[in-house]
């Protein structure tokens, strides 16, 4: 069989057409090797712009040591042009390698090698198995590879190839499944990377008050947009050039095609440390076409400047301090956006520590009572009596100790806002009835009294309990759970939102260092692993109190699987949590660590508690105030910015 006549042979329609392109880009059937195309200098430059993907593939390609060692093969990364980055493999194996040049810096394109796997699956962008005679050049049809495409997590473009060869004799059945699943792995290690980049650039733009959030485009570090403010989406929309409301991808090579307002001078970069982890980009001001809606929020904006907080009216997008982009949050989200414009109740639902008071609260922010107050009320918290006189108020004379001249209730408190009931569920029978006639006639009537007060309060409801069942059982009044749930957004449980718990972790662990004036740590790859394997019984609340338990009392510059506590490690089939276990009175170096991490929480508690007088806080912690500020020093405990 011969490469270059595909007339004369039968073969797979992937490799006839491979061969079909070879000949046309006049590949020589005879070809030895692939050619060499890089020089060190070119090499290195290239193995720089991989590097996020080098260093994904690097414990992949570590892991494959042994398989590759017994089935005589070995593992190539390639760049998204073919050009080999990495191998891995047995010096035999690699030095069979290097005759065909399978090796970094040669070019495996099908236009430069003819058909093989790294070349035929870039092109067809799917993985391939090139089987020996398959091969389009004479001297590879020794050969049998594997590859597949390692795509972009985020755009899904290729970044990469990863290709298991060896001598046909040798090459094994699985190789085609091993490379598939190798390059998942990567893919896997690549989003949680960008996921972690794409939380620190967020949480890095939210920190910084000199950007309005409603006039930024902010920009990952590649230059793709990951979050518009509403002003800058008016101007996209407004371009004539057809882009939509999508904001062009900045790229050196577009430099001709961004708008003004995209120019190079208006471009920040982010820096995450030394790395640049993305850029923003503000819209100036005046500039874009407004319509009506953007001119009345930017006058609520500036009148907004001067007023209080407590309303919270945010000049930032309310929802976003609610973090993730899982599809049942996201699902969440739209819902509770739409709902938050339009004056209904809204009943929220789901396990505890899911994020109800949260997703309240934003709800409040982008309604259009946000400048009003937000009352909180737990009807689960108070005794029936008291939680009728605290909600709806109580007049002179009510009960025995009442004040005099009565007491407003939070209805009443939360006039022009929204007053935010959690548990609803716990709340007794006759109090239901109490709230939907307030409901029903926006006005209360405080306990003790006949005079009706008129108030304007949106309800927004929260429970963890099965309501439509509890109406069945006659335990809530199915009047008013028709008047509150029709407009019902449900929370998913932590565990059902997949990477959410990577975003969120990365969030709590920033806010965390922020809070106690802490240099600011990430959990590292293994621990987020364990995170995201761990089911989260009590949701988004047990993760934000391990993350920031971990982030008191981390002594490294990463959260690390050690800094995580011995019921989440357990998860790793008890043998990790069984090792710390042990390891703590066996391992000396590892209790000193912990003697370490006990001594800053006791220091960190003490000036906590002594509200940062240090004087006091070492006479708290029985020790010098020298040596008080030499801990504080070597543990990394600052004082944290108002
Ligand atoms: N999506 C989220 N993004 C950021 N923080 C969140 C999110 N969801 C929850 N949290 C945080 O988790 C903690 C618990 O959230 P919250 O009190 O809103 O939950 P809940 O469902 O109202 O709980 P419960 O039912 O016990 O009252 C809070 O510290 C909150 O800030």
């Amino acid at each position: 069989m011969t490469g270059h006549d595909p007339a004369l042979v039968a073969v797979r329609d992937v490799i006839g057409s491979s061969w079909r392109r070879c000949l046309e880009t006049g590949v020589d059937p005879a070809g030895r090797e692939a050619p060499m195309v890089c020089s060190d200098d070119r090499l290195g430059m290239l193995r720089d712009r991989a590097e996020d993907l080098r260093r994904a593939a690097a414990p992949v390609m570590g892991d494959a040591r042994a398989f590759l060692a017994e089935t005589g093969t070995m593992m190539v990364l390639g760049d998204p042009q073919g050009v080999v980055l990495d191998v891995q493999g047995d010096t035999r194996t690699r030095d069979h390698g290097e005759v065909i040049r399978l090796m970094p810096g040669a070019d495996w394109t099908e236009a430069a090698s003819g058909t093989n796997a790294i070349g035929t699956a870039l092109a067809l962008g799917a993985p391939v198995q090139i089987h020996a005679v398959e091969h389009f050049c004479a001297g590879i049809k020794q050969w049998t590879c594997s590859a597949a495409v390692i795509h972009d997590p985020v755009d899904r473009s290729p970044l990469g190839v990863l290709d298991i060869s060896g001598l046909s004799g040798s090459h094994n059945a699985h190789c085609l499944a091993l490379a598939v699943t190798a390059a998942g792995q990567i893919e896997s290690r690549l989003a949680r990377r960008e996921l972690d980049i794409r939380a620190r650039l967020i949480e890095a733009v939210l920190g910084d008050s000199r950007w309005p959030m409603d006039s930024i485009v902010v920009f990952d570090h590649r230059g793709r947009p990951v979050r518009i403010g509403d002003r800058a989406r008016l101007l996209l929309k407004d371009r004539s050039d057809g882009a939509g409301n999508r904001a062009p991808v900045l790229t050196d090579q577009a430099g001709n095609r961004l708008p003004d307002w995209l120019r190079a001078e208006r471009v920040e970069p982010v820096f995450d440390g030394v790395r640049r982890i993305g850029s923003i980009c503000v819209v100036p001001q005046g500039r874009p076409h407004l319509d009506g809606t953007l001119r009345k929020r930017e006058i609520g904006a500036a009148g907004g400047a001067a007023g209080t907080r407590e309303g919270g009216a945010a000049d930032t997008d309310p929802f976003a301090g609610v973090i993730g982009d899982s599809p049942p949050l996201l699902k969440a989200k739209a819902t509770a956006r739409r709902l938050a414009g339009v004056d209904v109740p809204v009943l929220l639902t789901g396990p505890t520590g899911t994020g109800k008071e949260v997703f309240a609260r934003a709800i409040h922010g982008a309604s259009p009572a946000a400048r009003g107050p937000f009352i909180a009320v737990n009807c689960g918290a108070l005794a029936r009596d008291l939680l009728a006189s605290e909600l709806f108020g109580y007049g002179e004379g009510a009960f025995t100790g009442a004040r005099r001249g009565g007491m407003p209730g939070k209805f009443e408190a939360a006039d022009g806002g929204t007053l935010f009931l959690d548990e609803i569920g716990e709340m007794p029978l006759e109090l239901q009835a109490h709230l939907l006639r307030v409901l029903e006639q926006a006005s209360v009537v405080r306990v003790g009294e006949v005079r009706e007060r008129p108030v304007r309060v949106r309800l927004v409801a929260a429970t963890h309990r099965d309501l439509a069942a509890d109406v069945t059982a006659g335990r809530f009044r199915g009047d008013l759970y028709f008047r509150i749930a029709v407009t019902s957004i449900d929370l998913p449980p932590l565990g059902a939102r997949g990477a959410d718990i990577v975003r969120l972790a990365c969030h709590f662990a920033a806010a965390a260092a922020h809070r106690h004036g802490l240099v600011r740590r990430q959990p590292s790859d293994e621990a987020l692993d364990m995170l995201t394997r761990h089911d989260w019984p009590g949701n988004v609340r047990e993760l934000r109190n391990v993350i920031e338990q971990a982030t008191i009392l981390t002594l490294g510059d990463r959260i690390d699987l050690a800094d995580l506590p011995p019921a989440i490690r357990a998860l790793n089939g008890g043998a990790d949590a069984r090792g710390a276990a042990v390891s703590s009175s066996a391992n000396p170096a590892e209790a000193v660590c912990r003697l370490d991490q006990t001594e800053a929480a006791a220091i960190l508690t003490a000036v906590t508690r002594s509200g940062w007088n240090l004087t006091r806080a070492a006479r708290r912690l029985g020790i010098a105030k020298s040596t008080l500020y030499e801990k504080l020093h070597r543990h990394g405990i600052r004082r944290p910015r108002p």
